[in-house]
């Protein structure tokens, strides 16, 4: 076994020869087990070793598919944020990102918009990204509002539990409504259930092992599902298969206001529409980007709010006054402290230049909003959680990343947002609770997030009657 060195290491070099930034010279074995241990305090470790830009060598190749043999799963992180906006402002055909999702291809299909590449991929952007802001986002808050009240009411007074299933109930049960539009309790208990098995499955530890042995055989390049995956996605499949029909035979499609709905009419720019297999591609992407993250995010809004003196009461006066400004602020600093995706992936279409490393081509560039985040010159006592540091200030576009960021920026950015400081003023204003423990959660890696290790647990003392809204409330979009 070789030891950890500082220099260029020798497994960084790519196949065109050329040096990667330094990073640890262990076995792409070891350095997988100490990333899978803790990702985040691995990052940090060679952050501080290697500086903000260092390789690290993992067992990536199976679990990406045949396109990381390019990149050899050799991920080199940067950690500066001009190095970052350089590669989110760079033409899309030298950086790319579709590949580096390849391993999704099970879940949301060939045709998703994680999958592909410009110039497909903006034409899909165009489609997907307006039912998803303005006047239409809008539209969502009351639901949210509505779903977390409803969630709330069954939670148990006096006994410690665990806050983080809760808010996946809550952004499951959001997403699924405000995609398909379905509000019959029976049908809605059936698709968030189907849902709920197949996301619980597929990001089981047992199921994960199983993809990180069998890759290569689950999926090809094409995305073709193994039978084990086909299995799973198959229920799911078919009943988003179903809601697509309904909706194309739905005589009033124009007065629904559903994501679907909008989808079924929407155009391309040649007057095209989605195919059935388009659209179950895209709303598949819809309902597990837009849920997991926002839950786990949620779970974490919680354990940092609750352990900040006069937090929870701050955003609870704003609320009642129907101000968003401090809650906004604490959504920004939990996805700052936290962010649920530490890093995103692009990979090198052609060779770039990157703070005076020449990468090749197939080289995979991870800008990583974890350690951005954590630099004491942008943000001044870094591992504190203080959410007044948002106040009055808008997030910096290449200093606050929990979103990823240049044409790939996460698509449901306000929609997320949004459903945070809905779900936090809800549950603040209506419950008082206390974190169950005195010790504060750890973050622990969790399929691709990062989630507090005990699930954000609390204890619910009382719980007050709804105080009806008088107006409106004003918010300012991420
Ligand atoms: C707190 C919650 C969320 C977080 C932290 C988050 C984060 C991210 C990140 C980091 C990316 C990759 C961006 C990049 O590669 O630069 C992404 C992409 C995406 N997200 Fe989210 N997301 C959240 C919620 C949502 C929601 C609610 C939806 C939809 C309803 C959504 C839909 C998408 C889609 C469609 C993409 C792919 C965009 C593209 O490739 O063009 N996300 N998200």
């Amino acid at each position: 076994m070789r030891t950890a060195t500082s220099g260029p290491p020798r497994s960084g070099g790519t196949p065109a020869g050329a040096p990667l930034p330094p990073g640890p010279r262990l076995w792409a074995t070891l350095q997988t087990v100490r990333w899978l241990r803790s990702s985040t305090s691995y990052m940090d470790r060679c952050r501080a070793r290697y500086g903000d830009m260092f390789t690290l060598n993992l067992v990536a190749k199976a679990a990406a598919g045949p396109a990381a043999d390019r990149g050899r799963g050799r991920w080199v992180f940067l950690a500066d944020p001009a190095h970052v906006r350089q590669v989110f402002t760079a033409d899309p055909a030298t950086v790319r990102t579709g590949d580096t999702n390849r391993f999704l291809a099970p879940l949301v299909g060939a045709s998703s918009i994680l999958l592909t590449d410009e110039p497909q991929h903006a034409k899909q952007r165009r489609l997907l990204l307006p039912p998803l802001h303005g006047e239409r986002l809008m539209g969502y808050g009351e639901l949210m509002s509505d779903v977390a009240e409803a969630e709330l009411a069954r939670w148990p007074i006096g006994e410690p539990f665990a806050l983080w299933p809760r808010m996946q109930a809550i952004t499951l049960e959001v997403v699924v409504r405000a995609v398909f539009g379905i509000g019959e309790p029976r049908r809605l208990a059936y698709v968030t259930g189907l849902l709920r098995t197949m996301l619980d499955r597929m990001t089981s530890p047992r199921w994960l092992a199983a993809q990180a042995l069998l890759a290569t055989a689950a999926h090809d390049r094409t995305g073709a599902l193994s039978g084990a995956a086909r299995r799973l996605v198959g229920p799911v499949d078919r009943v988003v298969l179903a809601e697509i029909a309904r909706r194309r035979a739905a005589p009033d499609l124009d007065r629904h206001g559903d994501l679907l709905s909008l989808l079924v009419q929407a155009e391309y720019e040649d007057g095209t529409a989605m195919g059935d297999g388009e659209l179950r591609d895209e709303l598949m992407t819809l309902l597990i980007a837009g849920h997991e993250s926002t839950a786990t995010a949620l779970a974490w809004a919680f354990e940092l709010l609750l352990r900040h003196p006069d937090g929870p009461a701050r955003l609870a006066d704003e609320a009642d006054a129907d101000r968003d400004e401090y809650a906004d602020a604490v959504v920004k600093e939990t996805l700052r402290l936290r962010p649920v995706l530490p890093f995103v992936l692009r990979s090198l279409g052609r060779p770039m230049e990157i703070g005076g490393h020449p990468l090749p081509a197939g080289t995979w560039l991870a800008p990583c909003a974890y350690l951005i985040h954590r630099r004491e010159d942008l943000y001044p006592e870094p591992l504190r959680f203080l959410p007044e540091r948002f106040v009055g200030r808008p997030a910096g576009g290449s200093t606050w990343l929990p979103f990823g960021g240049g044409v790939r920026r996460c698509l449901g950015a306000s929609f997320a947002q949004l459903e945070m400081r809905r779900v936090l003023q809800t549950v603040i204003t209506r419950a008082e609770l206390v974190p169950a423990e005195t010790e504060p959660e750890p973050p622990r890696s969790r399929f691709i997030t990062v989630a507090p290790s005990r699930g954000a647990r609390v204890v619910m003392k009382s719980r007050r009657a709804r105080t009806p809204r008088s107006a409106p409330r004003t918010w300012m979009p991420g």
